[in-house]
């Protein structure tokens, strides 16, 4: 049932922040009498849909959350209240919810209720699903990712800057998927420049994230997808007085435009919490990618490992000068999980978590 609960919280993927996904499932008589999910924030939560499906079926039942039911009034009512009423005895809880406003109070709550809570059921799963939410809330920035495509030999590009393709289509699909539950995919400049990306996530009715471009230059190209395309919107970040033309020529072009002075990840990421995101998709090339995970925008890394040599000492390579010089200093990742898609590998990892 938490594993249902799970695929009808992955409905709404990519479209509930600053608010988690969650799915609920109510069952009486060992048969389900009302399914939910939390479709967008602002909207009533996983439990208030399930139990509208459920109606009287409700009173006696067991309802299966991904979730703790908050306990508080945000942008809608407290669900725990609403449980209370419909006469629930039983609530089996996926995760605790992290957020101070409902941190174990939703829980307590059903219990002085008399109500049964069992809780930590498909915890990992439910943990992993809103990994950028649970990010967001104890950090107070969004969560980073850092996605990239490489050779065996380790590049992501010829050393003419060639790189369509270096995965297969299978991993290129992935990626897009990974793009559709992301708020936001940030590149630099220069990839605006080599690959003329669309930064999309290429599947009809699924979410597409904001595209963002950092440069501090705007020595840009007039004509690129990401300001030629209405597929998505575009948002580019600046510095202050950077390329005054291109700058106007971007908003007539429907291009947000804003500047932040110094323009760094930090920076970048303060931003996007303060307009509420939970996950950002670092798609940049490898200076880029060395910043954001020096400064600590990037708490996982998806590396597709494509079988193909390249060569060339001049081919750029995914991430930059972190000015390390011996091993002891390498980043380490933690639970790597690998698989394959097709003749590709994708690794995953987690950075070590700083403070
Ligand atoms: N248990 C549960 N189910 C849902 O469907 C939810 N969206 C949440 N969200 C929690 O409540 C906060 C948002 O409240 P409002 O939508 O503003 O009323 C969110 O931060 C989570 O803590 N929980
Ligand atoms: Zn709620």
């Amino acid at each position: 049932m938490m594993q249902r609960c799970l695929e009808l919280a992955r409905r709404a993927v990519g479209r509930t922040s600053p608010n988690p996904m969650v799915g609920a499932v109510i069952v009486k008589d060992g048969k389900i009498v009302g399914e939910g999910f939390h479709p967008r924030a602002g909207e009533p939560h996983a439990e208030v849909f399930a139990l509208k499906a459920a109606g009287a079926d409700a009173r006696g039942a067991t309802i299966y959350v991904s979730l703790e039911p908050c306990n508080h009034y945000g942008r809608t009512p407290p669900c725990s209240e609403a449980l209370v009423a419909a006469g629930v005895s039983k609530v089996v809880v996926g995760m605790v919810d992290p957020n101070p406003l409902v941190a174990g109070g939703g829980i307590a709550r059903l219990r002085a209720a008399g109500i049964e809570v069992v809780v930590g059921v498909e915890e990992e799963a439910c943990k992993k699903l809103n990994e950028g939410f649970v990010h967001r809330i104890l950090y107070k920035r969004p969560f980073g990712i850092l996605k990239y495509a490489m050779t065996l030999d380790g590049k992501i590009a010829t050393s003419t800057g060639h790189s369509a393709w270096i995965t297969n289509e299978a991993a290129r699909h992935q990626v897009h998927q990974v793009r559709s539950a992301c708020d936001a995919v940030i590149v630099g400049g220069n990839t605006v420049r080599h690959d003329n990306p669309h930064l999309t996530s290429h599947q009809e009715g699924a979410h597409n994230p904001l595209r963002i471009v950092m440069s501090r230059s705007l020595e840009l190209p007039e004509k690129a997808h990401l300001w030629q395309t209405s597929e998505a919107p575009t948002l580019v970040l600046t510095e202050q007085g950077a390329n005054p033309g291109f700058q106007e020529l971007l908003r007539k072009l429907g291009v947000e435009v804003v500047e932040l002075t110094p323009l760094t990840p930090t920076r970048a990421m303060a931003y996007l919490y303060e307009r509420g995101f939970c996950s950002v998709l670092w798609e940049c090339g490898g200076v880029l990618a060395a910043s954001a995970i020096a400064q600590g925008a990037v708490q996982k890394v998806l590396a597709f490992i494509a079988p193909k040599i390249i060569g060339g000492d001049s081919a750029p390579t995914p991430v930059g000068d972190l000015g390390f010089n011996t091993m002891t200093e390498a980043l380490s990742l933690e639970r790597v999980e690998m698989r394959v898609v097709g003749s590709d590998c994708v690794v995953e990892g987690y950075l070590p978590t700083r403070h």
